[in-house]
């Protein structure tokens, strides 16, 4: 019953995905049927050792890599009977992505950062000030929102990305060892941030990470060990 509700309420699913790289020296198998849902106004953790194939399956899930056997669904959607163009389109509006490093451009401030995504969808300047303004408060920056990014801390940094993959509102935020790079006490400010993000916007996270501080703020711990994903 409670496998059926998730699969109703699901917004993200992946059905035995399985992946296997070509390589010089012949197939190699990463993931294995593996199969995942998030609900909205959830928060989930995926652990796993280096080469374990968190990237790899954060990157089929976000439509970045298509998977060798298995499918995705997004919002419902099954991204292989997509096109290219509707694909992306979906990708663009529904899927917010932040990796280790935050990836600002240096000498734009960290308003500017936020509404490269607004730019792109040809939103008009009173528009992009509005989102802007929302996600910065959201994320407790409104003060330093005409500060150049390299005059931001690395957590401050961090802080600005995860605006910036909030600001078009999707409904799913992807994360790749975004605590990486940040000292511990940072890192757990961050994490304590993730939490108040989803409680206040219902969004589903999915965080891959090595970070202990992850774990405790998250609802769901997820474990993948050699492309086989355990439950806890
Ligand atoms: N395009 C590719 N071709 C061949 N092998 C690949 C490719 N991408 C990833 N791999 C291999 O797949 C395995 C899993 O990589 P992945 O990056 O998913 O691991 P990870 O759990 O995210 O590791 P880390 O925590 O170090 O980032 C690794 O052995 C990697 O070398």
């Amino acid at each position: 019953m409670s496998n059926q509700l998730a699969t109703a309420t699901a917004i993200l699913e992946a059905l035995n995905v399985s992946r296997i790289f070509r390589t010089p020296r012949g197939p190699l198998p990463i993931l294995h049927q593996v199969n995942l849902s998030l609900r909205p106004g959830e928060f989930v953790a995926l652990r796993g050792r280096s080469g374990s194939g968190k990237t790899t399956l954060l990157n089929i899930l976000g439509g970045l890599d298509d998977p060798t056997e298995g499918r995705v669904s997004v919002v419902g959607q099954p991204l292989e009977s997509l096109g290219d163009r509707a694909r992306a389109a979906l990708r663009r509006e529904q899927i917010g992505l932040l990796f280790q490093n935050a990836h600002l451009f240096p000498s734009l401030t960290a308003r500017e950062n936020i509404e490269i995504p607004l730019r792109l969808q040809h939103l008009n300047s009173k528009e992009r000030e509005e989102r802007s303004k929302e996600v910065l408060h959201l994320v407790g920056l409104s003060e330093r929102a005409e500060h150049r990014s390299l005059e931001l801390s690395g957590g401050e940094q961090q802080r600005v990305a995860l605006a910036r993959a909030l600001v078009h509102r999707p409904r799913i935020l992807l994360a790749d060892e975004p605590t990486g790079n940040l000292d511990s006490q940072t890192s757990l400010k961050i994490m304590q941030l993730f939490r108040m993000v989803v409680q206040q916007t219902n969004i589903a996270l999915l965080i891959a990470t090595h970070d202990a501080a992850v774990y405790n703020q998250a609802d769901r711990v997820i474990t993948i060990q050699d492309g086989h994903l355990l439950y806890s």
